[in-house]
């Protein structure tokens, strides 16, 4: 069947290998969200998003998943309020896909997972003057992510899905400016599940507030299939490996609770 032929794929194609041991290890991502077992929390407030798209620098192949980088050296496009104290500054969008689309998102929702994932990663910049200081630390990062369904083009997406093909390979930059990630977001951002969790690529850190949007995005079969057409390895590299499958293989709750903004 479908599912043991994933088991056997997931096992095939580890992105990495899983360390044996990682520090903590009691607050992992990604993880299911059961949604029965989600609790209501009347105390989460709206989230504040403020994107500013002239902060938007280049597009990278980081060899695990394409970023979209932002300039954070100042306040230009933060996060606040949900379940944050402090205001968080975004730095990267990534996505993390499958090789067809019954599988490719690293969250799922009572066991549904969707062909992709969106990741807009923000750090605490009240508390630290950098990422790399902030992804340290247990509330150093604010990552929204958002599921990503095979439906209608998505118009915003596609002047991303052009520049694509420039970062082919692992390694490779290309200027990439004036791009609103708002537009990216589903209408209703206060709908949203959220838990303590970590980075799912490493050092797999447990320094995340993951904010899961309930609502997902369309973007069409071709957009996705650009995604797909994308490289793991440099340009030097004999052999060439297709960019798929780069999600992490879910994490145990641990006793965690997961609330939601919403009954
Ligand atoms: N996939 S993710 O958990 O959003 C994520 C976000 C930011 C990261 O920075 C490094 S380093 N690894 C990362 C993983
Ligand atoms: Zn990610």
């Amino acid at each position: 069947s479908a599912c043991s032929s994933k088991l056997v794929l997931s096992r095939v194609h580890p992105m990495w290998q899983e360390p044996l041991a990682i520090p903590g290890g009691d607050r992992q991502s990604p993880i299911d969200i059961v949604v029965r077992k989600s609790v209501f929390d009347p105390q989460l407030r709206p989230l504040k998003v403020q994107y500013d798209p002239r902060t938007c620098q280049q597009i990278w192949n980081n060899g695990y998943s394409f970023l979209v980088e932002y300039d954070d050296t100042t306040d230009k496009s933060t996060l606040k309020g949900g379940p944050l104290e402090d205001q968080f500054r975004l730095c990267q969008f990534h996505f993390h896909w499958g090789e067809n689309n019954a599988w490719g998102s690293e969250h799922s929702i009572d066991r549904r997972l969707y062909p992709a994932e969106l990741h807009l990663v923000h750090w605490n910049s009240d508390k630290y003057s950098l990422f790399e200081e902030a992804v340290i630390e247990e509330n150093g990062l604010a990552v929204i992510a958002v599921f990503l369904k095979i439906g209608k083009r998505h118009e915003g997406l596609q002047k991303l899905v052009d520049a694509l093909p420039a970062v082919r390979h692992k390694d490779s930059v290309v200027e990439f400016i004036k791009f609103d990630p708002a537009c990216l977001l589903p209408e209703k951002i206060d709908d949203y599940w959220t838990y303590a969790g970590s980075l799912t690529t490493p050092p797999l850190t447990e320094a995340v507030t993951w904010i899961v949007m309930k609502q997902h995005i369309e973007i069409s079969h071709d957009q996705l299939a650009v995604f797909r057409s994308l490289l793991f390895t440099s340009a030097e590299e004999q052999v060439q490996r297709s960019m798929v499958n780069n999600f992490r293989v879910q994490q145990a709750l641990k006793g965690r609770t997961v609330r939601s903004s919403f009954t």
